[in-house]
């Protein structure tokens, strides 16, 4: 999971604040056919794919798309504003955990996060439904990109923390973009985990594309944007085809933006932390590398949601 703003990382050159004039970023197109994730280009889209850092993929039918708008445009509105709007009085000090439930950053976002072993007793039916396809969803897009990366059936488990099995950590995101004079809505960050799965409608992600050039992704309506996080940086990283923990952000917004999204990261329920491990091709061994709790700490994809910053 990496819900939030991060302070952009020294080494990264930020464009001026208005993004008007930003290219739009040419990204590879996936699908999933019978559980597979394929390309009308061919395998080696992936490995761009993994290059660039993020891809869109169409949105399975499974997925009930629909329903997750609904909560981001409503989740914030307060307890007279049904059926979602009450989960803004659903703070943190009910869970344990400082990153969950609702938050509010500095007049320029709100945002809800619940991981995914509270959807069953926190959520509507219908919320958890789309949680579990979209747990599905990126199962079937890390079995691609471990089976594309080399990296042995039999060392899936180990490699992502029980992750593509089903059995690692999700979270759910809902975010609400204010109108303001700000100059970004979100810090540039990368993400902690090793894939989040974005919908987003509305305009205002960005992406580095290296040497300090951004560029705008404005998905089309029937896809997500998947992009990977550090944990999956890192597994891959001594492989021949490295994934980018790509750098984003979003702009500074006009109008209300809506976005929502999964985080799939190595288990990290409190007392168990299944550890961040890189794949070494030549031997076939798996190095520890850290924890998931420090790459949620890291300087690149620290979360600001508890100071509000
Ligand atoms: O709202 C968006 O488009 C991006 C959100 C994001 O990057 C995140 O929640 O990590
Ligand atoms: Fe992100």
């Amino acid at each position: 999971m990496s819900p939030t703003s991060a302070d952009p990382p020294a080494a990264a050159t930020v464009t001026p604040s208005d993004s008007t004039g930003l290219c739009e970023a040419a990204l590879e197109h996936g699908r999933i056919d019978g559980g597979y994730l394929v390309f009308d280009d061919g395998p080696p889209a992936l490995g761009r794919a993994l290059q660039d850092g993020m891809f869109l993929v169409d949105i399975p039918a499974d997925v009930a798309v629909a329903t997750g708008d609904a909560f981001a445009e409503h989740f914030f509105r307060g307890p007279t504003s049904p059926p979602y709007g009450e989960f803004r009085d659903i703070t943190s000090d009910s869970f344990g955990d400082p990153l969950l439930g609702f938050h509010q950053r500095a007049n320029k976002s709100e945002q809800f996060l619940l991981e995914r072993r509270f959807w069953d007793t926190r959520f509507p039916d219908e919320m958890t439904a789309l949680g579990e396809a979209m747990t599905r969803l990126s199962s079937h897009i890390m079995a691609g990109v471990l089976a594309y990366s080399g990296i042995p059936y039999d060392r899936w488990g180990r490699a992502t923390g029980d992750c593509v099995l089903l059995g690692g950590t999700y979270h759910l995101t809902f975010n609400h973009y204010l109108p303001t004079h700000l100059d970004l809505g979100l810090n540039p960050h990368q993400d902690d985990g090793f894939l989040t799965i974005l919908r987003a409608t509305t305009p205002g992600l960005e992406i580095d594309r290296g040497e300090g050039t951004w560029q705008t992704v404005t998905p089309p309506p029937g896809c997500f944007v998947v992009n990977f996080g550090l944990a999956m940086e890192i597994l891959t990283s001594a492989t021949r085809t490295p994934a980018t923990a790509v750098l984003h952000r979003v702009s500074g917004q006009r109008g209300d933006r809506f976005s929502f999204a999964h985080f799939a990261s190595v288990t990290q329920t409190p007392g168990a932390d299944s550890g961040v491990h890189r794949y070494l091709p030549a031997t076939g061994a798996l190095e520890r590398v850290c924890t998931a709790q420090d790459l949620l700490h890291s300087d690149y994809a620290a979360s600001d949601v508890a100071t509000g910053t």
